[in-house]
C-alpha cells in the first residue's frame, strides 16, 4: 500500500461495532461495511447516522456491501465485527476477498482469530473497550469508552499490516494502542464479558448491576475462575493478581459503563445466539481439561444457554 494511497477497508458483519467503525473511517479511508440488507438500503437511502462519544451527524462516505460480489479486488484491510457465533459463516462467505489479506477481529471472546487464521496467514488480533447499539437501520451510538482500543499481531507476518492499519485508526480520532501480547490482551478484555455480559443479559440490567451486593459476590467468582483458567493456559494476563483486576474492574470499568446494556443484552433481547460459549462457556470447558473446578461460569453458562433456548420465558 503506498503511502499516499488512501486507504481501502472491508468490515465484515457492520452492526453496532462495525458501522460505528466504518463511520469513524470513512473520514481517512475508502470503507466497504458488508451488511443486512436492512442497514444497506437505510445507508444507500440517506446515509449512516451516528451519535454519541465518536460524533454525531450522517456519514455518507460508507459504502454498504450485501455480499462477496459487492465487493472490490483492492481491499487493504478486513476487519472482522460479526458476533463470534458467525465467525467461520462470514468467513466462508468473503473467503475469497480474506484469502491472503491482513484480518482484524474486533469481537470479544476466545477463539475468533484461531477461525480467521484458518483463511488467510496475516491476522490482527483486537479488543475494544467502547459500548455501541444499533438504535435502527443505519442507525448507531456510541456510549462510554474505558480503554483504547488494541491491536496486535496473532499470526503471520503483520508487523507492517499492524503499523499501517493503527496509523490509519488513529488518524480516524479513535483512540488506539498497539497491544505486544495480543493473546493475553483477549484475555484481559474476555474478563470484562465474562464478568458482566451474562449478568446484565439475564437480569435485563445495565453494567452497574455489577456493584449491587448481590451480584457482587458472583461477579469476583466468575472473575477468580478465569483467572485460574487463564493462569493454567500460560496466559500472562495484564494485571499481576486477580485482587488488581478486580480492584481495576469495580473502580474503573464498572462506574465507566454503569448506566450501559452490552451486547449480550441485546442478543437475548432480539432472540438471537449469544457468545456465551466463547466467554462463561469457554473458561468452563477450559478448567474441565484442566482439572480447575468453574462451578459459577458453568452456571451462568447453562442459565444463558437456556435463556437462549426459551424466547418465551423471559
Ligand atoms: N456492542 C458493543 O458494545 C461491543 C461489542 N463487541 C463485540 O463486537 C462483536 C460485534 O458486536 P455487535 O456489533 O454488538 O454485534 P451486532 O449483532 O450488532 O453486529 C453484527 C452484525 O453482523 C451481521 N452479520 C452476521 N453475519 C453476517 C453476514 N454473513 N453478512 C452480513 N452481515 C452479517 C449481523 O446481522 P444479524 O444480527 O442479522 O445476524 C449483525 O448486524 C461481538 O464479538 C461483540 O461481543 C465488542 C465491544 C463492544
Ligand atoms: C465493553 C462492553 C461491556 C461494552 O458494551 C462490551 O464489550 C460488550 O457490550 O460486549
Amino acid at each position: 500500500m503506498g503511502s499516499l494511497k488512501r486507504p481501502t477497508v472491508l468490515i465484515l458483519g457492520a452492526g453496532a461495532v462495525g458501522l460505528a467503525l466504518a463511520g469513524k473511517l470513512g473520514s481517512v479511508a475508502t470503507v466497504y461495511a458488508a451488511c443486512r440488507p436492512v442497514h444497506a438500503g437505510a445507508i444507500r437511502e440517506r446515509g449512516l447516522v451516528m451519535e454519541g462519544v465518536w460524533g454525531d451527524g450522517t456519514v455518507r462516505e460508507v459504502i454498504p456491501v450485501t455480499g462477496p460480489a459487492d465487493v472490490p479486488p483492492a481491499i487493504d484491510f478486513v476487519i472482522v465485527t460479526a458476533k463470534g457465533t458467525d465467525t467461520r459463516a462470514i468467513c466462508e462467505e468473503y473467503a475469497g476477498v480474506i484469502r491472503g489479506r491482513p484480518t482484524v477481529s474486533l469481537q470479544n471472546g476466545i477463539g475468533n482469530e484461531e477461525v480467521i487464521a484458518g483463511y488467510t496467514d496475516t491476522v490482527i488480533g483486537g479488543t475494544v473497550t467502547t459500548n455501541f447499539s444499533v438504535l435502527g437501520p443505519g442507525h448507531v451510538r456510541v456510549l462510554s469508552e474505558s480503554a483504547p482500543m488494541r491491536l496486535g499481531v496473532w499470526s503471520g507476518d503483520a508487523g507492517e499490516a499492524l503499523g499501517e492499519l493503527t496509523g490509519i485508526v488513529r488518524s480516524a480520532g479513535i483512540p488506539v494502542e498497539a497491544e505486544p501480547d495480543i493473546r493475553a490482551g483477549k484475555w484481559g478484555k474476555a474478563l470484562l464479558n465474562i464478568a458482566v455480559n451474562p449478568i446484565c443479559a439475564l437480569l435485563r440490567a445495565p453494567v452497574g448491576v455489577a456493584a449491587d451486593e448481590e451480584i457482587r459476590g458472583i461477579v469476583d467468582g466468575l472473575v477468580r475462575e478465569t483467572f485460574a483458567v487463564a493462569g493454567a493456559e500460560g496466559v500472562r494476563l495484564p494485571w499481576a493478581t486477580v485482587d488488581d483486576y478486580l480492584a481495576h474492574l469495580f473502580r474503573v470499568q464498572v462506574p465507566d459503563f454503569a448506566a450501559v446494556y452490552p451486547s449480550m443484552y441485546h442478543d437475548l433481547r432480539l432472540g438471537r445466539r449469544t457468545e456465551i460459549d466463547l466467554l462463561n462457556g469457554y473458561v468452563a470447558r477450559l478448567g474441565e481439561r484442566h482439572g480447575i473446578p468453574t462451578p459459577q461460569n458453568r452456571c451462568i453458562a447453562a442459565l444463558v444457554r437456556c435463556a437462549e433456548a426459551h424466547p418465551d420465558w423471559r
